[in-house]
């Protein structure tokens, strides 16, 4: 029998995805992003020294291929990630139209997006009035704060202290398909957005919003409003059986660590743990050590993305991926024969591009414990092919 690890490093892009030049941010298309190269070059050249310094030191992802996977997927160098890889190794290259976390994840899963998602006019106000007047029917408010384009932790920074004082939900979206609701945790209440995220999300999801998010926060003054992690996504349930529901019907286990629970509406999913990206790491180390013969474990860590790739801090994302590569390195050595672990991506969110959005690129296969070579190129659907044929089930 066998098992499989399958880790999506959120937002680790590696460039060259044909159709860029149809993904913007803002007015700027995002030919030419790239993530894991513009990191590494930004560390080679010095600039990036926020509590880390010099080149990029991720020598277990260099030696399972991630600099190899760089070069083929756009031609770029990677300065630090030159050595020849010892793992299997490759790079893949999406077709849903969205460059956002479900899509990825899904098309990773083998079903790519079969609709064009809904995403909101960036403009003031960017929902409609139904939409507003149905949020605050849920809500019991007489309105709602922001109704705009923002970034997550600018607008609590600016709308925080008149959310606390009159009560409205901070109401914002991005270039994403999503509908975002940012509330504090004890004066609005936890749980109370957490329903009135619930509640709304068939409305959206039936406009083809991609998810509705609780984006609860913390703290009394501007300076300390700080996010939590009991952000929950209300996503849309994949379209089609996707890889998790395939293992599940052939009566094996799937667990899911991160937000793969919420990102598959737990379709397909036995279990699912959550926390920091420093304690999922610590789960899927129990995982590998504890998880059954032909089992499928799931795991997303998100904080790339969310901390470091949408606040476009170039250090930050360097330290959170080295720091990710000494977690991984302990863990690869406690890999048996019958284990395959793939690390992989579901989009692009370079911290050197301009904008706070994801960036459209293609992502590293990296596979450690099936032995070395090449993989070549291939669709996100090939990781869910890869994870399918080595569990012995039917895609
Ligand atoms: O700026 P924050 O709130 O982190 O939001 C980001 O997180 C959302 C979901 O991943 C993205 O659509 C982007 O808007
Ligand atoms: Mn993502
Ligand atoms: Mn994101």
């Amino acid at each position: 029998m066998a098992r499989v690890f399958l880790c999506v490093m959120d937002s680790v892009g590696i460039g060259g995805a044909p159709d860029a030049g149809r993904f913007f941010n803002g007015d700027v298309p995002d030919t030419g992003a790239n993530t894991v190269g513009h990191i590494a070059r930004a560390c080679a050249r010095g600039m990036a020294e926020e509590g880390r310094s010099g080149p990029l030191r991720v020598p277990h992802l260099e030696a399972l291929g991630l600099g190899a996977a760089v070069r083929l997927a756009s031609g770029a160098e990677a300065p630090g990630l030159e050595a020849e890889p010892r793992g299997l190794w490759g790079a893949a290259t999406e077709v849903s139209p969205g460059k956002d976390t479900p899509s990825g994840h899904w098309e990773l899963a083998g079903v790519p997006v079969p609709w064009d998602w809904h995403y909101f006019p960036d403009t003031t106000p960017a929902f409609p009035e139904d939409l507003v007047a149905e949020v605050c029917r849920l809500a019991g408010t007489e309105d709602i704060l922001g109704n705009r384009h923002a970034s997550g932790t600018a607008i609590i920074r600016e709308l925080g202290e008149t959310h606390l004082r009159t009560g409205r939900p901070i109401c914002y979206t991005s270039a994403d398909s999503v509908f975002q609701i940012a509330a504090h945790e004890q004066s609005f209440g936890l749980q109370r957005l957490l329903d009135l995220c619930w509640s709304l999300a068939p409305v959206l999801h039936d406009m083809k919003v991609g998810r509705v998010i609780a984006r609860p926060f913390v703290g009394a003054r501007p300076a300390d409003f700080e996010r939590t992690t009991n952000r929950r996504d209300f996503a849309i349930a994949p379209p089609a059986p996707t890889l998790c529901d395939r293992v599940r019907s052939a009566g094996r286990p799937v667990h899911a660590i991160g937000k793969i629970g919420d990102i598959f509406s737990m379709q397909g999913i036995d279990d699912v743990v959550k926390g920091s990206d420093a304690e999922l790491m610590r789960h899927l180390a129990r995982a590998v050590d504890m998880a059954g013969e032909g089992s499928l474990t799931f795991a997303n860590f998100v904080e790339f993305d969310s901390l470091y790739g949408h606040r476009r801090d170039v250090s930050g994302y360097a330290r959170a991926l080295e720091t990710f590569d000494r977690g991984i390195g302990e863990i690869l050595p406690k890999l048996g024969p019958g284990d395959m672990m793939i690390l992989t991506a579901d989009h692009g969110n370079d911290p050197t591009w301009t904008g706070t959005d994801h960036t459209r690129e293609r992502v590293p296969v990296l596979v450690a414990g099936q032995g070395a070579g090449e993989l070549g190129l291939m669709p996100f659907t090939g990781v869910a092919g890869l994870a399918a044929a080595h569990l012995g089930v039917r895609m």
